[in-house]
């Protein structure tokens, strides 16, 4: 019998795909101040709603926080949180750490918090019973989807976690059976960086592949908490 296989994508559209991941950054500044027409984020959000989830539940609910008054609040919030933080450091790490921008809260004209109801009974709890956690999982999928396109749009968009939970939730009204999983500042950018703001500030460096990678079993490499190159 003959095996027929199904196509992929043409070359441009395979490159394009390649690109936007190889080239999506976590942006921190840069944001314009215009705001993102309707259109595209509803785009943004389609791209996020075709996430896979767990047993089909998609867990994931948006909240666009677009006032300034609410984006101030959370905002306070990451300076408290970011305080502790540096608090946390010594030395030169802790002036490193005092160095760099970790969020654009107040300059990307629209924020967008990604909750995520865990208890949802969409899905009837299959693939759920064993991991409760794939819940969660689900919502991360819908913002790395979301993180994507956007960078086709040539939207950018930072990851704010330097945040207090239960002060998030008090700022941005979220009842306790929905748990915030990502904080982010969306908006046009005057470019795109072409490495982690990171690794240009000399906190972290990109580990290649293969530290990361073992074609047989278990690797010892993986002992330690960052792998050996
Ligand atoms: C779950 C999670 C949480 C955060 C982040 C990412 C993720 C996945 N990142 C962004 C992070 O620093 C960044 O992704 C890496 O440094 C790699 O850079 P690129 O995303 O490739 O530009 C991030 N960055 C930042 O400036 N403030 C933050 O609070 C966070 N929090």
């Amino acid at each position: 019998m003959e095996m027929t296989k199904a196509t992929g994508f043409d070359e441009s559209e395979r490159n394009a795909v390649y690109r936007a991941i190889r080239e999506r950054r976590d942006v921190r500044r840069g944001f314009l101040p215009e705001p993102i027409p309707n259109e595209l984020l509803h785009r943004l959000l389609e791209a996020a709603h075709n996430a896979p989830s767990v047993g089909l539940m998609q867990p994931w609910r948006f909240i666009v926080v677009r006032e300034l008054a609410v984006r101030q609040k959370v905002h306070q919030i990451f300076l408290d949180a970011n305080k502790q933080a540096l608090a946390s450091y010594e030395g030169e790490k802790q002036q490193s750490y005092a160095g760099m921008k970790l969020e654009g809260i107040l300059e990307a004209p629209q924020n967008l918090c990604i909750v995520c109801d865990s208890q949802s009974s969409q899905g009837h709890q299959l693939g759920r019973r064993t991991m409760p956690e794939t819940a969660i999982y689900s919502a991360v999928c819908a913002i790395q989807n979301l993180w994507l396109a956007a960078r086709a749009e040539g939207i950018g968009v930072g990851w704010v976690s330097i945040l207090e939970p239960t002060l998030l939730r008090e700022a941005l009204k979220i009842p306790g059976h929905i748990t915030p999983v990502a904080y982010l500042c969306l908006g046009y950018v005057d470019a795109f960086a072409t490495d982690p703001d990171l690794e240009r500030a000399g906190w972290e460096t990109r580990t290649p592949l293969k530290s990361v990678l073992s074609l047989d079993e278990y690797d010892s490499r993986w002992d330690q908490g960052r792998p050996a190159s």
